[in-house]
């Protein structure tokens, strides 16, 4: 779904890199924390994600588009499949709640009907149906994150970034967007959220991708701000590698277990580098979709692993897809809390990354048995009332429609907008592990400067600004 292959960034005028060489996946379906000290990287990472900026070398692919193939005219339709949340809101201070979400929609020409449904929908789920016709100013900062959150949404993208969401607001307020972001991820949109605060990656118990200097130095599942990761040694075995590859599963239930997985290059190297094991601490995460029954069920509807987990220990390894890359840093893997897509498995020869033939180590390991726990203290979403699926659990469904009239954007290259999601529609290939070919790099001037609107996908670079202007508002409290 997102893929980073040698990525490195350094921005005009510094000596040293922001990301250097950084090499990461990211499966649809998964949350993931990005975590790392002030200049860590983090923001960069999703600034490029976003395309918002190109990289110094490398190549990033975002739903199974190489973004250096994305002209500067074609970003805002590519970021209508993105769902972008940034620290201080910046939600429009002269319209209401409703209008701030019913803009987004506006701007790329959905239907007064599908909007006057959508917009009501996703205020009801993230908790703000009485509070639509109040200003931005008129909110606490945990509201307007909620607005802001329910504008990243409503278009039902497959990918929510969010860039320190909580870090204008108190913990029980952050728990509380939280709670909404796991639910959102619990019903198929991929997040990817960068943070400082430890308590709430400690809480969550999702993956961690670690950054110091711009370097990956810990990729781990279910992770915490700082590792307690038991780090045990699994020996090369190919031969146990090739049947896991032979023998790809499609069971659900294998995303829910622990495993080591080392790359296709260790595999080929028996003087490679030990491949840590497992986290000790397989427990339960927490994710409740607070959603009703819907039309139409979620397409990445994220089994409760943690379930299954209590009774298994030997765990065959054949059956987990890796999150390994062949050059990134050992993957610390535990249980996922949904089932990530592996996306390579739909793509076009010329970009899979999966080479069955060429298995990396994996061995069976000795999972921990997990351990009850209590239920993580992240509070469920203040959803008033149930939540409507079609909110936000259609992601696919929705993406389709982006592209379809009426709803059809303004011009003929919106059509491309949806070809990204293609895709990520297809089933998912469970059992493989990836390799990547290096792939050319290509340059494209992008601005260094965009509006909001244009961060958003709401408006091509350079196209006349909305008459209601673009003023941001931060917090208010
Ligand atoms: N536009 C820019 N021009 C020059 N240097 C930049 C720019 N943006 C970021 N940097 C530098 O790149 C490095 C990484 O910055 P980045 O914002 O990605 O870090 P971060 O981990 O998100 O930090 P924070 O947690 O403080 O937001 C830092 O050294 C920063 O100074």
């Amino acid at each position: 779904m997102i893929r980073f292959d040698h990525i490195t960034k350094q921005y005009p005028g510094t000596n040293r890199p922001a990301l250097n060489s950084v090499d990461v996946e990211i499966l649809r379906g998964e949350f993931v924390f990005l975590v790392g000290a002030s200049g860590s990287g983090k923001s960069s990472c999703l600034r490029l994600m976003l395309k918002e900026e190109k990289p110094t070398s490398g190549s990033i692919h975002v739903l199974g588009q190489d973004l250096r193939s994305i002209s500067n005219r074609k970003v805002p339709y590519f970021r209508r499949n993105l769902g972008v949340v940034f620290q201080d809101f910046r939600l429009l201070p002269n319209k209401t709640v409703y209008d701030n979400v019913a803009f987004s929609l506006q701007v790329i020409g959905k239907s007064r009907g599908f909007i006057q449904e959508a917009v009501p929908d996703t205020l009801q789920m993230v908790g703000l149906s009485e509070k639509s016709r109040r200003f931005p100013h008129e909110l606490s900062g945990g509201e307007q994150q909620r607005v802001a959150i329910a504008r990243a949404i409503v278009n039902k993208p497959q990918i929510l970034l969010a860039d320190e969401p909580t870090g204008n607001l108190d913990p029980t307020t952050s728990a509380g967007i939280m709670a909404l972001l796991a639910s959102i991820n619990a019903a198929g949109t991929t997040v990817v959220m960068a943070t400082h605060e430890a308590g709430i990656v400690d809480k969550m118990k999702r993956r961690v991708i670690e950054l110091v200097g711009g370097q990956i130095v810990r990729d781990e599942r279910q992770g915490g701000y700082t590792t307690t990761a038991i780090q045990t040694i699994v020996a090369p075995n190919a031969a146990a590698a090739a049947d896991a590859a032979a023998t790809p599963s499609t069971d659900a239930s294998a995303y829910a277990r622990p495993v080591v997985a080392a790359s296709a290059t260790a595999a080929a190297a028996p003087a490679a580098p030990a491949v840590p094991a497992v986290s000790a601490a397989a427990v339960a995460p927490v994710v409740a979709a607070p959603v009703a029954a819907a039309p139409v069920a979620p397409p990445v509807a994220p089994a409760a692993p943690e379930a299954r987990l209590e009774t298994q220990v030997q765990i065959p390894v054949a059956t987990q897809p890796s999150l390994v890359h062949p050059s990134a840093m050992p993957i610390i893997q535990s249980t996922p809390p949904a089932a990530p897509v592996a996306e390579s498995a739909v793509r076009p020869a010329a970009e899979q990354i999966f080479h069955p033939a060429a298995p990396p180590v994996a061995q069976p390991i000795t999972a921990p048995i997990a351990q009850p726990v209590a239920q993580p203290t992240i509070a469920q979403p203040t959803v008033a009332q149930p939540v409507a699926q079609s909110t936000i659990a259609q992601p696919t469904v929705a993406q389709s429609t982006v592209a379809a009239a009426p709803e059809q954007p303004r011009d003929a290259n919106a059509a491309e907008a949806s070809v990204s999601t293609v895709g990520d529609q297809l089933p998912a290939d469970t059992g493989r592990i990836m390799t990547r070919p290096g792939l050319p790099v290509t340059q494209h001037e992008i601005p260094e400067q965009l509006t909001l609107a244009e961060k958003l996908g709401l408006r091509a670079p350079g196209e006349k600004p909305d008459q209601s202007g673009e003023q941001i508002v931060g917090p208010t409290r």
